[in-house]
């Protein structure tokens, strides 16, 4: 699904050229859940974006599917921004002026799902999610953790064939972060690919695979089952 050969990100400073991501070579098959660790500022949300097409000013050579990521028309690079991915951000990145229930839709009516099946879908989100009392509310009337799981909640709702998510349960309980996680190994398990970047060690043993980053670089890459 994902083929990354040699890419690098870097920054051009006054006198010298900053490397963010240095040499990166990964392969990822459609099925996989994978996790990106590593301490803070090793280049995690930086490949994660790569992935996702949110950044195209890198070098390398990026293939999706087969097919180079830099010769790709935008028309089909919004088609897999809007119905194929799901993006989770660790700022979350809601719509403002949305309520919860409006937020989780969008993805559903940009994958034209019927009213009745988007209604059950969202109901049994925010059950699951407990934030029914919420649905009517805007992202600044809730507290961090509540957003996060907005923002989740949007994300997996059109179940996407890859979903991104950078942080996931950064301002969850672990109880919650757990749960999380949970769902996500049922929707790796229904076939979305999952690729997430995260500080804590429990979360990379819901995957199959954890690689270890280490200042823009690949220093590990362990299957775990
Ligand atoms: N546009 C940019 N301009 C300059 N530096 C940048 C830019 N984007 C990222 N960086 C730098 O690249 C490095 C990697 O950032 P990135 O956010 O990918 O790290 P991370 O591993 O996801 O960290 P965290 O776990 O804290 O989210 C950081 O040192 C960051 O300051």
């Amino acid at each position: 699904m994902i083929q990354l050969s040699n890419i690098d990100k870097f920054i051009e400073s006054r006198f010298h050229r900053v490397f963010i991501l240095k040499g990166i070579d990964l392969n990822i098959e459609q099925g996989e859940f994978l996790t990106l660790m590593g301490p803070s500022g090793v280049g995690k949300s930086t490949l994660l974006n790569i992935i996702g097409l949110l950044d195209e000013d890198f070098e390398g050579q990026y293939l999706f599917d087969g097919q180079s990521v830099n010769g790709m028309k935008e028309k089909q690079k919004s088609q897999l921004h809007k119905s194929e991915f799901g993006y989770i951000f660790q700022a979350y990145h809601l719509i403002d002026e949305l309520t919860v229930y409006e937020n989780i839709e969008t993805p559903l009516l940009y994958r034209k799902v019927s009213g009745s099946e988007r209604k059950s879908i969202i109901a049994d989100l925010l059950d699951r999610f407990n934030m029914v009392a919420k649905k009517d509310l805007f992202p600044e009337q809730l507290s961090g953790g509540q957003q996060q799981l907005v923002g989740i909640a949007r994300a997996i709702a059109g179940r996407p064939r890859l979903l991104l998510a950078d942080e996931p349960t950064g301002n969850l309980h672990s109880a919650q972060a757990k749960e999380i996680m949970q769902i996500f190994k049922e929707l790796n398990q229904e076939g979305t690919t999952i690729v997430q970047a995260t500080h804590a060690r429990e979360n990379a043993e819901y995957g199959n695979r954890l690689i270890e980053m280490v200042d823009g670089k690949i220093i590990n890459d362990i299957t775990l089952r």
